[in-house]
């Protein structure tokens, strides 16, 4: 009923021989070996998105994504990308919201809600991160911290736009620390997002939303957390990396 999906965030890593060569690799593998109702998505960094996706036979099981955009349309703003620019090079998605971008770049709930309406309004599907620290969890207010974040940068969309939103879960204390969250945590967590979005949209939008899994997530603990009732995939760093890993999570279903 939902879309599965599994989406590679390799970051900030790669030289373009070696984007490609993973590409490569990942696209010939996907042929004999990915499940056909699995939605697999590169997010390559910006300067390898066009080369990359030439590399795949033919756009549909493998889709690609940005790691960012800017809030603005165009204008003076040097070094940054546009949703627009994305979009024509063939990208259907962009990530917005990763913790390491809140943290290292000072991103906010609301400068997100800009970002997330230009990304919308240049076609561009949305995979939103959130996410709460371990300070927060361990004072037990992950929940509320976390639907906070929904509602402040997603919950002005009408439906029709929020329908274009895949959410992606990622405890900031699991991201590259070998932590990830327990597949109980990551399904309670889940629940309660989805329980959220069907306050304000409604229970048709929620259950029909993708909601991501993103930490840590690696080979031998991914069929665990993709057997959740309400986890639909995952977004994944390091193991991306590693065309065999990538496969195997993407395998996991
Ligand atoms: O941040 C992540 C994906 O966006 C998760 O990273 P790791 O899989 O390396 O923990």
């Amino acid at each position: 009923m939902r879309q599965k999906i599994v989406a590679g965030n390799w970051k900030m890593n790669k030289t373009l021989v070696e984007a490609q060569s993973l590409t490569s690799e990942i696209a010939n593998m996907a042929e004999d070996e990915a499940p056909g109702d699995v939605q697999i998505i590169l997010a390559p960094p910006y300067p390898f998105l066009y080369a990359v996706q030439n590399l795949v036979p033919e756009l549909g099981t493998i889709q690609f994504a940005a790691q960012n955009c800017h809030q603005e349309e165009s204008g003076a703003y040097t070094g940054e990308v546009s949703a627009q620019m994305i979009k024509s090079l063939g990208a259907a998605y962009v990530i917005l919201g990763h913790s390491e971008r809140r943290e290292q770049a000072a991103e906010t709930n609301e400068l997100l809600a800009a970002k997330v309406n230009i990304a919308l309004d240049n076609n561009l599907k949305v995979i939103f991160c959130c996410g709460e620290s371990l300070d927060i969890r361990e004072a037990d207010k992950q929940n509320e911290f976390v639907t906070n974040q929904l509602t402040e940068s997603l919950f002005h969309l009408d439906e029709e736009a929020f329908k274009q939103i895949i959410i992606a879960y990622e405890p900031i204390w699991a991201i590259g620390t070998g932590k990830t969250a327990s597949s109980d945590q990551a399904q309670d967590m889940h629940a309660e997002i989805r329980k959220h979005i069907a306050g304000k949209y409604g229970e048709t939008i929620a259950n029909s939303t993708s909601i991501l899994y993103g930490g840590s997530c690696k080979p031998s603990n991914a069929e665990e957390l993709f057997s959740q009732k309400d986890v639909d995939g995952g977004l994944i760093g390091g193991a991306s990396l590693k065309s065999r890993d990538f496969m195997d999570i993407i395998k996991s279903f």
